[in-house]
């Protein structure tokens, strides 16, 4: 078997960053470049032009994603140094036709992307019978968000055609793994890659995956363990602006510096400082759960103090967010128990078992629902919907990636609104 390709692929919008981020994956083991779309919506072929100049021995893919006019969009391509342009498998037979002959007149290959193709098996066929030089199994970013796997779609399409099998979609050092035990010949990773901070050593990493399979054990993760896993890798800022800036609770500050809760929500509705129910509740959560509490708005009694917290904590809940105030303060921070109110008071309310568990509530200005999962640290808390997430997490990551990126090249000199070029985008 001749050794898997790696193809870094440029998904960023910046030319000027383009070519540091390609060499240091080149460092690191990437054999092809691809222009992602991305780069070449934001600066068409000069990003293509740009990188040939960088790399004269490498292949530089031009992922042009072509629906129409393939000989136009090839002739571009290839005259602006790409060596493999990318159409879209979906696009019509004379479009692909059309950019075959094209790309044989100008000496380049041509790679048919499988996004969102009903019949994946049987259009990889019909590409190989229209002449395309290669078929990647591809699902998008935005489908990778609600769980699709491009390594269930390589599967797929293993072996039912002859031409070289490419893979891109959110792929990683296990996925891509398993890509190539799947029968990948060119691994395709855009994310894991350049919005790593250290971009040389991700790649490094996708390489070793690439060159033995065999050292990366496959992860297995329930979705809920996913999530957690996902969740507790980022930040509650992170997760806002996953959310366009959506799901943030107001008014809350943590009684703990340097703790964090992440988990589903079991709510509570009580009121006046009624502690029964919140302390109910308790027994009834999961380890792992956050109790999410409305004290009706009512910051001057507190329905939670620190023997509740210690029972909370006995029972593993991550940690507890109050519409409300609490009292014990100085207890709950000796536990460095991840609590978070709107007040402090030193009196309590009587336990006379108003309210309710397990009720849709109002938190802070947001709906909470039982299982939809919160994360909480030092800037405050987030609700996620629970339809949305694994989605919303895997996002939060893709913000979190992009930012160590982002800081790694202020710290080597540059500014943010250089990095971001903001005076570029400025909306008009
Ligand atoms: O073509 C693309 C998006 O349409 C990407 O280049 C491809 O999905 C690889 O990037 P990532 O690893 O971040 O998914």
């Amino acid at each position: 078997m001749t050794r898997p390709k790696l193809q870094v692929a440029l998904d960023i919008l910046e030319l000027h960053r383009a070519a540091q981020i390609a060499r240091e994956a080149v460092a690191g083991g990437a054999d092809w470049i691809e222009v992602g779309t991305p780069l070449i919506k934001s600066e068409g072929m000069a990003a293509v032009r740009e990188l040939r100049e960088a790399f004269p021995d490498h292949e530089i893919v031009a992922d042009m994603k072509i629906a129409d006019t393939g000989t136009m969009e090839v002739e571009m391509a290839a005259r602006a140094g790409a060596s493999i342009v990318c159409v879209l498998a979906d696009a019509d037979d004379t479009v692909i036709a059309e950019s075959v002959r094209a790309a044989r007149l100008y000496g380049v290959r041509i790679m048919a992307d499988l996004i969102n193709v009903a019949d994946p098996v049987r259009r990889a066929q019909e590409l190989e019978g229209l002449g395309v030089d290669i078929v990647n199994a591809h699902v998008g970013i935005d489908q990778q968000m609600i769980g699709k796997s491009s390594v269930d779609l390589l599967r797929s399409i293993a072996g039912e055609v002859s031409i070289p099998l490419a893979v891109a979609g959110g792929l990683d050092a296990s996925t891509a793994a398993q890509a190539v035990a799947a029968g990948a010949d060119i691994v395709i990773v855009g994310g894991w890659i350049v919005k790593a901070r250290d971009v040389e050593g991700s790649a490094q990493k996708i390489r070793a995956a690439l060159d033995d399979p065999s050292l990366v054990p496959p992860e297995k993760k329930s979705l809920d363990e996913e999530i957690r896993a996902l969740l507790t890798a980022v930040s509650a800022p992170n997760v806002t602006d996953a959310m366009h800036r959506k799901g943030a609770m107001n008014g809350l500050f943590p009684l703990t510096m340097g703790v964090k809760a992440v988990g589903p929500a079991v709510t509570v509705q009580t009121f006046g400082g009624d502690w029964a129910k919140p302390v109910e509740a308790i027994d009834l959560c999961r380890p792992g759960d956050i109790l999410v509490i409305n004290n009706d708005g009512r910051t001057e009694i507190a329905p939670w103090g620190e023997l509740a917290t210690h029972s909370a904590k006995n029972q593993g809940i991550s940690g507890v967010v109050i519409d409300g105030a609490v009292r014990d303060v100085d207890d709950i921070r000796a536990m460095k128990y991840p609590l978070f109110a709107r007040a402090c008071v030193p009196n309590a309310g009587e336990a006379k078992g108003f309210g309710e568990i397990n009720a849709e509530i109002t938190c802070c200005g947001q709906q909470v629902r039982p299982g939809d999962w919160i994360i909480a640290d030092e800037s405050g808390a987030v609700v996620i919907p629970k339809e949305r997430a694994y989605e919303v997490a895997r996002r939060a990551l893709e913000v979190k990636k992009m930012e160590d990126r982002v800081r790694e090249e202020i710290e080597r000199g540059s500014t943010l609104a250089q990095v971001q070029e903001l005076y570029k985008w400025e909306k008009r």
